[in-house]
């Protein structure tokens, strides 16, 4: 039987609260503020990026949180916490998950091993952010603890849509063991109901909550599309 390190008490929306240096609401407590709006009024956990952000919202808010950072390294694609250096930074920031990539690129899927282990050995649990089913199946036999479709859309080998990649939850949810988060694109609660229909445990919303600049941006494309 497959076990994994169960962090929340129930089903349920998990709020991302991320701004990134070149983002408006990047730096101070903005983030800290966000979750705090998003645990009020019902959120089940947190998805943040950096140390910073992750203490914060550890002070302000008592749920469980998800950390990762995200790091540009030259010549390579994958910079959701892509070394021990981060996922080290990130369990002594107090955060209870560590999310990382585990897509099929760069010999990721031997790579990552040591990091699982680590965040295991300091009680931290681990999400894996796939882009495809493969990936999926691949984060599991890893020993992951939580599956996301965080990546879908974002490898070039993976299913490039405007919605979120229902069919992918759907078919993860029907296989692997451990809960499936259902991440990227969901943009209405709608969306973050047919996830949950497709067999997702968690929906993690971003952008639509967190990123104005985006929101707007949404209503500006839509009011251009006018005639006249
Ligand atoms: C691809 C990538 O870099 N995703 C990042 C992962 O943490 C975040 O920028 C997203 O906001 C997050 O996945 C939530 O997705 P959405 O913002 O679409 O609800």
């Amino acid at each position: 039987m497959t076990s994994y390190r169960e962090i929340f008490p129930a089903k349920g929306l998990i709020v991302s609260c991320q701004a990134l240096p070149h983002e408006p609401l990047h730096g101070g407590d903005t983030m800290a503020k966000m979750a705090r709006a998003a645990v009020g009024v019902g959120a089940i956990g947190i998805r943040t990026n950096g140390v910073a952000d992750i203490l914060m919202i550890k002070q302000e808010v008592n749920v469980p949180v998800i950390g990762l950072i995200k790091r540009d390294i030259e010549g390579s694609e994958i910079f959701i916490t892509p070394t021990l250096d981060e996922v080290k930074a990130i369990v002594m920031a107090g955060a209870d998950i560590v999310a990382l990539d585990i897509t099929n690129r760069e010999g990721r899927l031997a790579a990552v091993k040591p990091l699982i282990a680590w965040a295991h050995e300091m009680g931290a649990a681990v999400m894996a952010d796939i882009s495809t089913f493969e990936e999926g199946v691949a984060a599991e036999a890893l020993g992951v603890d939580y599956i996301g479709t965080t990546l879908s859309g974002y490898t070039s080998y993976s299913r490039q849509a405007e919605e979120p990649d229902f069919e992918l939850i759907r078919q993860l949810a029907e296989t692997v063991k451990v809960p499936v988060v259902a991440e990227g694109r969901i943009w209405t609660p709608e969306d973050a109901v047919k996830a949950m229909n497709c067999g997702a445990t968690y929906v993690v919303v971003g952008s639509a909550i967190s990123r104005p600049q985006l929101i707007t941006e949404r209503y500006i494309q839509a009011l251009n599309k006018l005639e006249g």
